[in-house]
């Protein structure tokens, strides 16, 4: 089925149960970002950002498009690194560890820090090797293993009871947000410790989409989620952390950061308070 004719059931309890993950009302740094910039071909896209997100909580990233949003959900996982002319400057660290120091291997972070893209980006491969190649790619290749790993992350994101059976058939013969759903379990077999996602939902229809969202809730506590969404409504409803990027010139700014209660209802910025009230971007 066409990904955006998805007819994905709305049944948000084919969702399998999660362990409850710690509650994140006590904040440990994450991923420290300190005076990051980024540039495209020697023009700048974000300008300085430093900003903590927290362990276990879902941070969303929101503002107008431009902003630099993409980019920086890139930089935390060294996604830049492959684009040609990118230069990024500045510090990140992912629990505690310099992901530019020349011991942190890219790939080694990669499967550290996931990612989901806007777009369901299957391979077009069937159901079962869609999770069992990065699996593969990273050293794993004992048969059982593998079986119980697929398991459990189908399981994690309510695939199983839909897919089990047909585990050989294409990964593009699935809906949109099975597609989707899919894809975040590919990043979770690799045990990863945070989920970078960039607009996850906005290729789905609403149902798939509040399929995909609901999932993205379960997640939480697990692992830590950073959320780039231009669905205010969503970013309000799901994250406990929201940073408001603007863009000034070509120049990407974190103009506010906080929890999402003050973002949307008390924000300290005016341009916050223009953009969340729907008044400017
Ligand atoms: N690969 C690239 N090469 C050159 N410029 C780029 C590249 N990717 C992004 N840019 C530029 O960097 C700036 C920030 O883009 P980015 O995609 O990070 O913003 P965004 O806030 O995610 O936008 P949107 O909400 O539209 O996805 C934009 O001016 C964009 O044109």
């Amino acid at each position: 089925m066409n990904s955006n004719q998805s007819t994905d059931k709305p049944n948000i309890f084919t969702l399998g149960p999660l362990e409850a993950g710690p509650a994140c009302c006590d904040p440990q740094p994450a991923i420290q970002v300190r005076d990051l910039s980024l540039l495209y071909d020697g023009m700048i896209a974000l300008d300085k950002v430093t900003l903590d997100i927290y362990q276990g909580c879902i941070t969303a990233l929101i503002g107008p498009s431009g902003c630099g949003k993409t980019s920086f959900l890139s930089a935390i996982n060294r996604l830049t690194d492959l684009i040609p002319g990118c230069n990024v400057t500045g510090k990140i660290l992912v629990h505690n560890q310099d992901i530019h120091h020349p011991d942190t291997h890219a790939q080694t972070l990669r499967r550290q820090v996931g990612m989901v893209f806007q777009k369901p980006t299957p391979f077009p491969l069937s159901i079962r090797r869609n999770l069992s190649l990065p699996l593969n790619e990273h050293g794993i290749t004992q048969k059982a293993e593998i079986a119980a790993i697929i398991e459990q992350v189908l399981r994690d994101v309510g695939l199983w009871d839909e897919v089990h059976d047909r585990q050989d058939v294409s990964a593009l013969s699935l809906s949109g947000g099975q597609q989707q759903r899919l894809c975040i379990a590919r990043a979770l077999a690799l045990q990863p410790k945070i989920l970078l996602m960039d607009e996850p939902c906005s290729a789905l229809d609403p149902l798939a989409s509040g399929v995909v969202e609901d999932l993205i809730c379960r997640l939480r506590g697990r692992y830590t989620i950073v959320i780039v969404t231009h669905n205010l409504a969503q970013a309000r409803r799901i994250a406990n952390y929201a940073a408001f990027f603007w863009v000034s010139g070509r120049a990407g700014q974190l103009i506010e950061f906080g929890r999402c209660q003050h973002i949307f209802e008390s924000p300290s910025h005016e341009l916050t308070a223009a953009y969340v009230n729907g008044a400017r971007g």
